[in-house]
């Protein structure tokens, strides 16, 4: 039996728990709390069903829940755990693209083994109002498996210092040309790469201008691996570039992938709040890592203070300082949850290492 948030689970035997996804539950939690235009709610892979009980039992206001998973003793676990936490969800025993390509719910959830991208179709077109997707494929999201990458998501992942947000822009733009084909639009609520996954929280608008709008977020990335400048392409017609504007060396090209925001910040502040007054045990780190994302600036790439100092020889100053000194040049800056010594800038790039020279000398 193990004990999260409001309710006891028993894990049985052959069926999949995995301790370490306990803070994407409790944010799942908090999520579909904030989201009161959510009514029903399915998590097509269920497992031991402890996603699926907990929004049932936790959320303040009555969910109706359906729990999945093509696994017949998943399928007798999840009616046990329900009952001994007094909770009535509906229990359904298919494949995933079978439920969703019948059924839709307000909010589908799909959390598979590795990749999410067999199931992406069914899930936009079932998806109401939101969806949550999780994704533990990062090798390949992120370009280090390149060719999988390229055949699971139909986009060139470039492996470079902010190869977890790469993989997160490379997931977000196969759900938007997904969601497109049915003249709907994804709306990023809030979007994470935590250790070994990836997890989205999407709304859904519906109509051909908000799926046009939304196209328009989808472009590439232009990086240059000699000096480290990079900047984004929005729109998907091939680019007549290939050289940096900065140093002149040859770029990389990354995508198609999604440009815009990563999240909702008024829908973060709502979820970190949710988390402060609920009962959540990775409350801690779930609302650290939430109030980071909820002011990093809304742009595609993040730069590594380190790598930088490497190349130059320099020595790292603290994160927040070098933040600030961007600031006081009139850039905005950031920090990124994605890396602790990571930071997000407008500056140009020359500015940016001249700032970190100016730190170093310092230090
Ligand atoms: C990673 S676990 C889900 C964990 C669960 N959502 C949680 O939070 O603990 C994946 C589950 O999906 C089930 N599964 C995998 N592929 C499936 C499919 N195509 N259709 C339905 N269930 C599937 C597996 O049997 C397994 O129980």
């Amino acid at each position: 039996m193990i004990e999260e948030g409001c309710v006891s689970i028993d894990v049985g035997k052959g069926v999949f728990y995995n301790p370490r996804m306990e803070m994407n539950r409790d944010i799942t939690v908090a999520c579909l709390e904030a989201l009161p235009e959510v009514s029903t709610y399915v998590d097509a892979m269920g497992a031991s069903g402890i996603r699926g009980i907990r929004v049932k039992k936790e959320v303040s206001r009555d969910v109706e829940v359906t729990i999945n998973d093509w696994d017949a003793t998943a399928c007798e676990l999840i009616k046990r755990n329900a009952l001994s936490n007094g909770v009535k969800v509906s229990v359904s025993n298919c494949g995933a693209n079978t439920l969703l390509s019948s059924t839709q719910f307000d909010f589908v959830d799909i959390d598979p083994f590795g990749t999410p991208a067999p199931y992406i179709n069914s899930t936009c077109w079932a998806s109401k109002r939101a969806m949550g997707i999780t994704a533990t494929d990062t090798a390949p999201l992120c370009g280090a498996h390149l060719k999988s990458g390229i055949r699971t998501y139909a986009a060139y992942p470039l492996k470079t210092e902010y190869y977890a947000e790469m993989g997160l822009r490379v997931l977000l733009g196969k759900v938007a040309r997904e969601e497109a084909k049915y003249d709907r639009a994804l709306k990023p609520l809030l979007c994470h790469a935590t250790e070994h996954y990836i997890r989205l929280y999407l709304g859904v608008e519906h109509g051909r201008a908000a799926a046009d709008r939304m196209m328009k977020e989808m472009g590439f990335i232009v990086h240059c691996f000699k000096c480290k400048n990079r900047f984004e392409a929005k729109g998907l017609a091939p680019l007549a570039l290939d050289t940096c504007p900065v140093c002149g060396a040859k770029v990389g090209i990354g995508g198609p992938v999604w440009l815009g925001a990563t999240k909702d910040k008024a829908f973060v502040e709502k979820v970190i709040g949710v988390l402060e007054k609920g009962r959540f045990n990775k409350k801690g780190p779930a609302i650290k890592m939430l109030s980071i994302i909820k002011d990093e600036l809304d742009m595609p790439t993040f730069y590594d203070q380190h790598a930088i100092c490497r190349d130059l020889k320099a020595t790292p100053s603290d994160i927040s300082t070098l933040i600030r000194a961007l600031n006081d040049l009139g850039y905005s800056a950031s920090r990124t949850h994605y890396l602790g010594v990571g930071f997000k800038t407008d500056a140009p790039i020359n500015i940016i290492k001249g700032t970190v020279l100016r730190l170093s000398k310092n230090a």
